[in-house]
C-alpha cells in the first residue's frame, strides 16, 4: 500500500491494480486511472459538475438553434425604411386602427383643406419609438418602429426610421392585404384634392398638405379652348402603346402663354383635378438644380403627375457665375436634352407658361419639345360674359349692361382683374357694372 501523499485524498492500492490488470503497462494505466476516479471526492464532484454544466449548455444551445430555426420557419419579418412610400401610409393607417395596444405614441398635426376652400387642423397619434402589438384579422403583429443616427432629410433634420412587422409565417400573407389597406385609405385622404410636389434633391416631395381640386369650370378661357387642350390631353393618354411600338418617347410638351393674370396656371391645376393628377413644379431657376437631377427628376415623376415648367423665358436670365467661374443651375442644354424624354412607358405631361414667347428659343419650341401651344389672352367678350355669369349666375340682364359696358372701354382687361372687381361686389352685381370704369386700372386695388 503508497500513499499518494496528498492531504485527504485515499491511499493507491497496489495489489489492487496489480490484481485488475492483465499485467500490461496500459492495463495497469488504466487500473489506476479507475482508482483514482472512484475513490477520489473531488472528481466525482468536479466530473458530476463538468457533465452537467456541459449538458446545460448542450441544451442552451440547442433551445437556442431550436428557436432561431422555428422564428426562421414560423415567423416573418417586414421592414419598411421611412424613404419608402408606404411608411407613411403604415403610420397613417396605425394611428386610425382600433385593435391596437401601443403605449408610445407621437402627434403628427396636419392642416386639411376641404373642398369648400376652408381649412381645419387634424391630429393623428401615431405609433411612436418602441412595441407595439395589434391583432390584424385574427392574427397577432409586433410592430417595432426604429430610429437611426442617419439624417433622412436635411431639410428638416427628420432621422431615418424603419417599421418592422412581425408576424406568423403562415400570416405573411396579411402584410400585403395591410399595406394595400393601408395606400387605399391614403389614396381616399386624397381624393378630391391635387398634391403639388416640389423636387427636393434628387426626388419629388409633397408640398404642403393636398389641395382640394379646382373646377375646370370655374375657369374660363376663351370659346373652346379648354376642351380642346383637355381633348388633346386625353387623346394622348390613351395612346401609350401607339408611342411604344414605334419607339417615340412618350410625352407631350404644351405651352400656355400670354400676359399674366389671364388663368394659365389656374387652368392647369383645374385641368390636373379633372384628370385626376397631381402637379410637379419645377423651379427651373434654382441655382442647386444641374441638369443631371432634371433629367432624373423628369424622368421619374411620381405617378399620374403633371410637370410645370412656369415663367420658361426667365429661367435663363440673371445667371451670375460663381467663385470658380461656372454657371449655378441647370444649362440651356440641359433643359432642351430633359424635354426631348427618354423612350419610357410611363407619359410624360409638361406644361411651360410663359408672358413673353418672343423670349423663348426656338430650339426650345420644336415639336417633340413643344408640341402645343395655346395663347390664353385678356378677356374675351365671351369670357367678360361668362365670368359675370359664374359670379351671379341669375343677372343675365346686368350681365348684357356689363359686357357691354366693358367692350367699349377698348382696352385689355385680364380675367383676374375681373376677378377682383367681382369679387369686391360679390353681393351686389349692381355695384359691379357701376364700376366698370376700374378696370382702366390694371394696379387698383379695390
Ligand atoms: N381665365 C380665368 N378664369 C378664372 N379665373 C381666372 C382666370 N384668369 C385669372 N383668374 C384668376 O386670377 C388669379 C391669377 O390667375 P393665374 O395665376 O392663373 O394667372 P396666370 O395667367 O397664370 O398669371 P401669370 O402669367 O402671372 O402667372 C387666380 O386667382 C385666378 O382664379
Amino acid at each position: 500500500m503508497a500513499s499518494n501523499g496528498a492531504g485527504g485524498l485515499p491511499p493507491i492500492d497496489l495489489d489492487r491494480i496489480r490484481n485488475d490488470s492483465d499485467g500490461s503497462v496500459t492495463g495497469m494505466a488504466k487500473g489506476l486511472f479507475n482508482q483514482v476516479i472512484d475513490g477520489n471526492p473531488y472528481f466525482a464532484a468536479g466530473g458530476g459538475l463538468m457533465i452537467l454544466g456541459t449538458s446545460l449548455a448542450m441544451l442552451r444551445k440547442g433551445v437556442i438553434s431550436t428557436s432561431r430555426l422555428a422564428y426562421h420557419q414560423l415567423i416573418v419579418d417586414l421592414e419598411i425604411p421611412s424613404k419608402d412610400k408606404s411608411y407613411l401610409w403604415f403610420l397613417q393607417w396605425m394611428s386610425r386602427y382600433p385593435q391596437r395596444s401601443s403605449r408610445h405614441l407621437s402627434v403628427e398635426t396636419n392642416f386639411l383643406q376641404h373642398n369648400n376652400g376652408s381649412v381645419s387642423t387634424q391630429m393623428n397619434f401615431v405609433p411612436g419609438v418602441g412595441n407595439h402589438l395589434i391583432r390584424y384579422k385574427g392574427a397577432f403583429m409586433l410592430i417595432r418602429r426604429e430610429r437611426s443616427g442617419q439624417i433622412a432629410n436635411f431639410s428638416n433634420g427628420t432621422p431615418f426610421e424603419t417599421v418592422k412587422l412581425t408576424t406568423l409565417y403562415r400570416d405573411r400573407h396579411l402584410f400585403q392585404e395591410l399595406l394595400m389597406e393601408a395606400k387605399d385609405m391614403a389614396v381616399k385622404a386624397q381624393t378630391g384634392k391635387t398634391v403639388i410636389f416640389t423636387s427636393w434633391a434628387n426626388e419629388w416631395r409633397p408640398f404642403g398638405q393636398p389641395k382640394a381640386k379646382r373646377n375646370l369650370k370655374s375657369v374660363i378661357l376663351d370659346n373652346g379652348l379648354k376642351e380642346s387642350i383637355l381633348e388633346d390631353v386625353k387623346d394622348f393618354l390613351k395612346n401609350g402603346q401607339w408611342y411604344h411600338d414605334r419607339g417615340i418617347p412618350y410625352r407631350r410638351g404644351y405651352l400656355l402663354y400670354g400676359p399674366p393674370g389671364s388663368g394659365k396656371t389656374s387652368f392647369i391645376q383645374a385641368l390636373a383635378g379633372e384628370l385626376d393628377y397631381n402637379i410637379c413644379i419645377m423651379n427651373l431657376a434654382d441655382p442647386n438644380l444641374t441638369d443631371d437631377r432634371l433629367n432624373y427628376l423628369m424622368n421619374n415623376l411620381p405617378e399620374r403627375s403633371l410637370m410645370l415648367l412656369e415663367d420658361i423665358d426667365a429661367a435663363f436670365v440673371k445667371r451670375s457665375k460663381n467663385d470658380e467661374g461656372y454657371v449655378n443651375g441647370v444649362t440651356f442644354s440641359g433643359l432642351l436634352n430633359a424635354l426631348d424624354g427618354v423612350a419610357s412607358s410611363e407619359e410624360i405631361i409638361t406644361f411651360m407658361t410663359t408672358n413673353h414667347p418672343e423670349k423663348l428659343d426656338p430650339a426650345v419650341m420644336r415639336p417633340g419639345r413643344i408640341d402645343y401651344k395655346a395663347y390664353v389672352g385678356n378677356a374675351t367678350e365671351y369670357q367678360i360674359r361668362q365670368m359675370f355669369l359664374r359670379f351671379y349666375p341669375e343677372e343675365t340682364e346686368l350681365c348684357e349692361q356689363f359686357v357691354e359696358k366693358a367692350v367699349k372701354l377698348d382696352i385689355p382687361v385680364s380675367t383676374a382683374q375681373l376677378q377682383g372687381l367681382f369679387v369686391f361686389n360679390k353681393h351686389s352685381p349692381e355695384n359691379a357694372v357701376l364700376m366698370v370704369e376700374s378696370l382702366r386700372y390694371p394696379n387698383h386695388v379695390f
